[in-house]
């Protein structure tokens, strides 16, 4: 998505949950920073796994191991959002990309990151310890941001991870997207959560 789209969307996010923009815009510089090195994936790594290819994309909603059952994994590029990838490792899936704000269990991502997996991570004013700690021990990533992009990062549009993964799915050309794992009236969660997952819904909602 053009940023000039996104950022009527983000600026209403920004009003709903008081973030901050400068600090988000911070958190995306340090990402940028930290990404000058050996460790980046380029753009088009991450192009050829989803351009003209059936995704799965992976939400980590409670029903998403039943969901998984209904699907035929191995016919799809597997996209994980973020905690959605520990439950694809136990059922002996590595995803080919995860989406991730490094809120989840990063050990399992560093697993499948160690397993081939792309990791398209995610900086935002609430997670700059997490770059801070994580990104050193990872390989393969390509950084996004929900403000405008600095250098070398991209900013596909979406807010959680799971809506993330859709926008950068469709922006690079995959030709189905299905999507397991996303529950959004999951009643087991916290208000915040509730929050987010209301936003995911409404920003993937605008796809259908
Ligand atoms: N019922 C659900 N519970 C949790 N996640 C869900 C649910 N339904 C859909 N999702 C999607 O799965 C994604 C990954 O879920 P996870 O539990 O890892 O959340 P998270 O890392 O806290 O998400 P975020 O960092 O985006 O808030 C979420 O970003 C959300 O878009
Ligand atoms: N500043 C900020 N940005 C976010 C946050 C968050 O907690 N703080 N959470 C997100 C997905 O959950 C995505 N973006
Ligand atoms: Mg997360």
């Amino acid at each position: 998505m053009e940023y000039d789209k996104w950022e009527p969307i983000y600026k209403k996010i920004v009003e709903d949950f008081g973030f901050s923009e400068d600090a988000d815009a911070n958190a995306a510089q340090l990402l940028s920073n930290l990404l000058i090195g050996p460790v980046k994936a380029d753009l088009k790594d991450l192009t050829d796994i989803i351009k003209g290819k059936d995704t799965l994309i992976c939400g980590n909603a409670p029903t998403l191991k039943k969901d998984l059952e209904q699907v035929n994994p191995s016919d799809h590029a597997i996209i994980a959002a973020d905690g959605a990838t520990s439950v694809l490792l136990e059922q002996g899936l590595i995803p080919a990309v995860i989406v991730t704000d490094l809120d989840g269990d990063v050990e399992k991502e560093i697993e499948a990151n160690k397993k081939g997996a792309i990791m398209v991570v995610h900086a935002h004013g609430d997670n700059t310890g997490k770059i801070l700690s994580f990104v050193p021990l990872l390989t393969n990533i390509i950084g996004t941001s929900q403000t405008k992009p600095p250098h070398g990062l991209f900013n596909f549009g979406g807010f959680t991870d799971g809506d993330r993964c859709v926008f950068m799915a469709h922006q690079l050309g995959a030709t189905s997207m299905t999507l397991v794992g996303f529950d959004f009236d999951d009643d087991n969660v916290d208000e915040l959560k509730k929050k987010k997952l209301n936003w995911a819904r409404r920003l993937i909602e605008g796809f259908a």
